[in-house]
């Protein structure tokens, strides 16, 4: 793997198939004053790629690479950073506030505009959310080096088969005339600290299972139940949807505040062709009208904690159906799970009143 890292001439190929969530969208141009040149995501994931193998290849110091001129190494910093820019200016033109990754500012031998060149403030994460998708990066990054798309694929066949985790919820709706339970197999919060010592993932999801939940949901990977699982994770690249599905997820979270739309529709393919459903998150009315707007939703989540700040209110779930909103979801025969927060049976009363068909509960049933 290292080795072949290593080849120059063989990168393009391999973070093509390590990053296909980079690869085959398609942009729109975005009109932007800051930004002069349009570079797709494309050419970053090789270029990301292609310095990060190098670097950590050096480190080592176990295998000679070809080097690649300074020049060279420049001219590519210098285009991955005005894509970064232009990233995050698609991202909160659609209203999102969360940054992928630090702001790196300009490097060294950047001559573009001189407000570039001033503009490296803002290292540190701005809220709890922002610095969790930051580490997740990194981390995400890190595993893709060792495995990457290519051989999760291979994965693929040999995982359990997909198991409908809509049709569950809908037929635990049905059949109780209640919301169907996602519930939720976590160790710990960063708002709480450790819910439960002597953490038995497993012994945990039996006793859900058995105690009728519809779907479970795991902050973990690695576990196989009866039920639908949902891999709740902090998705920023397609990477590990294909990682979920191998470990043998039956659906995953994708979470507007951090996704734009563009990789939300993308990421939404990738789920249907490998079977998985898409729990996609929101929680305000900006981010639910942006996943209205996106053909084939099945499953929305309204989460009454906002995950910048940790503020829980239940009555979010109930604000963003009202009206037209909750109509169009009727229309659309969309499920919504009301996420977080729900303690006691006037909690679920009051979300399915709202038009909730499914809840998820992890801190109640711990
Ligand atoms: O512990 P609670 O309040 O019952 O919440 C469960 C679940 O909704 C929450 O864990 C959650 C909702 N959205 C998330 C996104 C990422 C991680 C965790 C979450």
């Amino acid at each position: 793997m290292e080795s072949v890292m290593s080849v120059r001439a063989a990168a393009p190929r391999v973070s093509f198939r390590a990053a296909p969530s980079q690869t085959h969208r398609h942009v729109p141009k975005f009109p932007t004053s800051r930004c002069s040149i349009f570079i797709p995501r494309a050419p970053l994931a090789y270029r990301r790629g292609y310095i990060r193998a190098q670097q950590s290849e050096s480190k080592d110091g176990s295998t000679t690479l070809s080097p690649v001129n300074e020049s060279e190494g420049n001219a590519l910093k210098i285009k991955e950073w005005e894509v970064e820019n232009f990233q995050d200016e698609v991202a909160a033109s659609q209203g999102i506030k969360i940054r992928r990754r630090p702001p790196t500012g300009p490097p060294l031998h950047y001559v573009g505009p001189f407000e570039f060149r001033i503009e490296n403030e803002g290292n540190t994460p701005r809220n709890i959310l922002e610095e969790i998708i930051w580490n997740k990066d990194k981390e995400v990054a890190r595993m893709k080096e060792r495995r990457p798309v290519y051989m999760l694929k291979k994965g693929l066949e040999s995982a359990p088969p997909a198991r409908d985790f809509v049709g569950a919820l809908k037929a635990s709706n049905l059949r109780t005339g209640l919301p169907g339970l996602i519930a939720e197999v976590k160790k710990a919060s960063p708002s709480r600290g450790v819910l439960r010592e002597n953490f038995d993932p497993v012994e945990i999801a039996q006793a859900y299972e058995k105690g009728g939940a519809a779907c479970l949901s795991v902050l973990t990977d690695e576990k196989y139940f009866q039920c639908p699982l949902l891999c709740k994770e902090f998705i920023v690249d397609a990477w590990q949807i294909y990682y979920a599905r191998i470990k043998g997820a039956d659906a995953v979270l994708l979470i507007a505040a951090v996704l734009p739309d563009l990789d939300i529709r993308y990421m939404t393919k990738i789920c249907k062709m490998l079977g998985l459903a898409t729990l996609i998150e929101v929680h305000n009315e900006r981010e639910m009208d942006r996943v209205l707007g996106i053909e084939g939703v099945e499953l929305i989540g309204i989460n009454n904690r906002d995950l910048e700040t940790f503020e829980v209110d239940i009555s979010n779930t109930k604000k963003l159906l009202e009206g037209k909103r909750g109509q169009m979801i009727r229309e659309k025969d969309i499920i919504v799970v009301g996420e977080s927060g729900l303690f006691t049976p006037d909690d679920i009363a009051y979300v399915q009143e709202s038009g909730v068909r499914a809840v998820s509960c992890a801190s109640s049933l711990t």
